[in-house]
């Protein structure tokens, strides 16, 4: 039976100063090799509780579990549990500076690898040489893998992806898919929840189907 990665509990999250709940007491289960496809009208909430999951808003009651134990140290909780957004934060430099950022962090315990970057660029079909380039320089698509190899190269356990594709042309969005494909295929305990508007992208590159609605979720049908 797969291990829950993290188990979200009775979730609510208010709009700030009303009664009226984004995320209605909502329960979902994440388990290792999980490829959820997160689906619903615009609107519904699916960047509200993926930024619920990865802690990264506050929420007005619920508990979030990862790997058996309540989310408590949240530095290292943010590095096994990692959102990605549509438009990828860059900082201004190179490649391998805004690749290095989460290693010069103190909560980072693991250290930048330069060779193992290379060869995940490689199989891209992009040259080392990417490292020296200025952000400022790349292509959507490619600050967009940036953001990826940035968030994969700490091993985290889950991906948020949130509409990451949403502006990429179809050869960053192919390669996007593959880095995602190839990251799952490294460790069995490993998830991702993905939202997109293209149904078709969902069927592509997810196992089950979450849908959003009124606060809550409900898993209509196995698309595996
Ligand atoms: N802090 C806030 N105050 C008021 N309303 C908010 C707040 N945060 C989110 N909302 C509202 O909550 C609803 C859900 O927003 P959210 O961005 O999560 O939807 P979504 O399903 O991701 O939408 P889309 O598919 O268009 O990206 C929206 O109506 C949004 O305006």
């Amino acid at each position: 039976m797969p291990d829950r990665l993290i188990e979200i509990c009775e979730l609510t999250r208010l709009i700030p100063g009303t009664d009226q709940a984004l995320l209605d007491q909502l329960n979902l289960t994440v388990q290792s090799g999980d490829r959820i496809g997160l689906a619903g009208a615009s609107g519904s909430g699916k960047t509200t509780l993926m930024r619920a999951i990865a802690a990264l808003d506050p929420v007005s009651s619920g508990k979030l579990v990862f790997q058996g134990d309540p989310v408590c140290d949240m530095p290292q909780y943010r590095r096994r549990v990692i959102y990605l957004h549509q438009r990828p934060a860059m900082m201004a430099g190179t490649v391998r500076q805004n690749l290095q950022l989460p290693f010069t962090l103190t909560a980072c315990k693991t250290t930048f690898d330069e060779s193992r970057l290379t060869d995940w660029f490689e199989g891209l079909g992009k040259p080392a040489s990417i490292l020296d380039q200025d952000v400022a320089t790349l292509s959507g698509g490619e600050q967009q893998i940036v953001a990826l190899l940035r968030a994969i190269q700490l091993d985290p356990a889950v991906l948020l992806l949130d509409e990451p594709t949403a502006s990429l042309d179809a050869e960053a969005v192919q390669q996007f898919e593959q880095l995602v494909g190839h990251w799952m295929a490294g460790a069995t305990e490993r998830a991702f929840v993905w939202t997109s508007h293209d149904s078709a992208q969902l069927e592509r590159v997810t196992g089950r189907r979450v849908i959003i609605a009124n606060g809550k979720v409900s898993q209509p049908s196995v698309t595996t």
